[in-house]
């Protein structure tokens, strides 16, 4: 294993920094182009890495993986009555579909989809973000994952976009609290800093029909898990999604911090990190590295 992701790391080195990290969120912009990680977690918890793979960084939509967990836990199936299973074909942040289709976003992997999750898991419980950050750093078993604050506050001040995704949900009934706490909880979740090591612990799981083992404990049945892979595969990309199943083939995650998770189901979980993105808004060393996994591993779901 070890061997494998040196042989990624040579591999990808000549596309580190290359593509740009993102600049609508400042405090993004402030990031160091020319860092790459890479870790691994198998289904017995055992971690191999490369690169620059414990240096923390801003996790953005990977966090709706585990809002998405959240949901589950609360909601259980119902939850699919405020969101579709579909990709949307689309960039994160856009809203045109939102209005077509009556304030149900396509996914709960695109921006509308994880506010609509958001605003769920805002109804069952006091504080949403803390909730969060206490399930991450138990399946990652870091008791010291904290959010950005500057990140977080950089968001709220340029939400004008996730703002209006929430309002126009709301004008169809399809966003029940208040739209500026809510976006509030979602920007903290996103700005939450983590490392290759802690993402791919963390998201293990997802390898192992919704076991942690680090907790010991189920995360998501062995349904829930299947219906979440599902999700990462078709649509973890955004508009990327299709090419990535493509040359990836692996369910996965990204944020426009440059992190993406991805899963081998039945073996390991990965992150790769690499914060120039291309311009689908996904980690380009990033996606690189998953292609010369797969290509290495011979193997892909597809
Ligand atoms: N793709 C992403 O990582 C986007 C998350 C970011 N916080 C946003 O809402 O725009």
């Amino acid at each position: 294993m070890q061997d494998l992701l040196n042989d990624i790391l040579e591999e990808v080195k000549p596309l580190v920094g290359q593509g740009n990290v993102a600049s609508y969120i400042p405090e993004l912009a402030k990031v160091n182009p020319n860092q790459f990680g890479i870790a691994i977690c198998d289904t017995q918890g055992n971690v191999t890495k490369a690169g620059d793979a414990t240096t923390g960084f801003s996790i953005q939509s990977i966090s709706k993986v585990f809002n998405l967990v959240l949901a589950y836990i609360y909601y259980g199936n119902s939850l699919w009555e405020r969101v579709g299973c579909e990709p949307s074909g689309l960039p994160f942040n856009s809203l045109v579909q939102l209005e077509y289709e009556n304030g149900i976003p396509r996914n709960p992997f695109i921006n509308a989809g994880a506010l609509v999750v958001s605003d769920m898991v805002h109804s069952r419980l006091i504080s949403p973000h803390v909730a969060l950050r206490d399930l991450i750093r138990k399946l990652s078993g870091n008791p010291y994952v904290l959010s950005d604050v500057d990140v977080a506050e950089s968001e709220f001040e340029y939400r004008a976009r996730n703002a209006a995704m929430s309002y126009l949900m709301k004008a169809f009934g399809n966003f029940h609290n208040d739209v500026e706490e809510v976006l509030h909880t979602y920007f903290m979740n996103c700005a939450l800093r983590m490392s290759c090591v802690d993402l791919a612990r963390a998201t293990q799981f997802l390898a192992n029909r919704g076991f942690c083992t680090i907790t010991k404990s189920d995360v998501l049945t062995g349904d829930q898990t299947r219906q979440m892979n599902a999700l990462l595969a078709t649509s973890g990309l955004y508009d990327e999604a299709g090419s990535f199943a493509f040359k990836v083939g692996l369910p996965g995650k990204s944020g426009v911090g440059g992190g993406i998770i991805a899963v081998v189901p039945g073996r390991f979980s990965i992150c790769v990190w690499s914060p120039a993105l291309n311009k689908m808004g996904n980690s380009l060393a990033g996606v690189a590295a998953l292609e010369s996994l797969t290509r290495h591993i011979k193997w892909s779901v597809y």
